[in-house]
């Protein structure tokens, strides 16, 4: 299938140490793709590469035949790489629906400029809703965020960054803090959500990993150590090796 994200030799290096060390990453269009690996191995590191958040030292990244090395988040997110969870930070008082709606705004002409304008966000709404639906908030849409439960917190920064429509859906943790409660509604919304795009996720959780992901890509000491199927990787002994004592491959 072809790659709608590559990267090529990225590299970056705080100082002389080099967190992400020389990595080609393929992420196939429609998959589901995850990046895992011991702590300190470099996935967040690679992760804010891939966002614009960090300049890479070197190397290339492209997203659907475009070179967006280098690039600021805002035009990252524009050229179509979205990230969520760890990163939005909600308004207490806003609705679900009037997040989203301004979400959709951002996207257009009308931009920030009519910020909180009823009449101006009111054509959103059916689209908003559509979206909501889809991570499981169509019951909430009028509740204000800091009543909502922590899961469902996530669910509508979810929300969120599919309002972008991204080429490439990038999710930091998940899972992360949340109950196995919530860990298998998220894995159930991500199913869900994946039909018709594409997925790159960071993830510690390995049932997560392994319910979800096409391909896996395991990073140790900031390279790529093996990649393949979630059923492989588990039982390469590399992979075994770089997690031993890590109880989590096991389960
Ligand atoms: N801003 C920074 N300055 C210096 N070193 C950094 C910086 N950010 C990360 N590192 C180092 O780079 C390495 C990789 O860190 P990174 O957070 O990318 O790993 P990770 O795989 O996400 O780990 P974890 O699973 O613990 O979140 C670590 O040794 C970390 O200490």
């Amino acid at each position: 299938m072809a790659s709608i994200l590559t990267t090529r030799g990225l590299v970056k290096a705080f100082g002389g140490f080099r967190a992400v060390d020389g990595v080609d990453l393929d992420v196939a269009e429609g998959s589901v793709h995850a990046l895992v690996g011991p702590n300190g191995a470099g996935k967040t590191t690679l992760f804010h590469l891939l966002t614009g958040f960090h300049r890479p030292t070197s190397g290339a990244i492209d997203v659907a035949g475009r070179d967006i090395t280098g690039l600021p988040p805002d035009r990252v997110a524009r050229l179509g790489l979205a990230r969520s969870f760890q990163i939005t930070n909600l308004f207490a008082k806003l609705t679900a629906r009037e997040h989203v709606e301004l979400a959709l705004a951002a996207r257009t002409s009308i931009g920030w400029r009519f910020w909180r304008s009823d009449k101006a966000l009111r054509r959103f709404s059916p689209r908003a809703l559509e979206l909501l639906d889809e991570v499981g908030l169509a019951g909430l849409a009028d509740t204000t965020s800091d009543a909502l439960a922590y899961g469902r917190r996530r669910a509508l920064e979810l929300a969120l960054a599919l309002a972008l429509e991204p080429r490439v859906l990038l999710l930091d943790e998940p899972t992360a803090g949340m109950g196995a409660e919530d860990v298998d509604r998220t894995v159930e919304l991500i199913a869900r959500v994946r039909e018709g795009r594409t997925v790159v996720l960071v993830e510690h959780n390995m049932n997560v990993v392994g319910s979800l992901a096409d391909t896996v890509t395991v990073l140790k000491h900031g390279q790529v150590l093996a990649e393949g199927p979630y059923a492989e990787i588990r039982r390469d002994p590399r992979v075994v090796a770089a997690y031993l004592g890590d109880a989590d491959v096991e389960r």
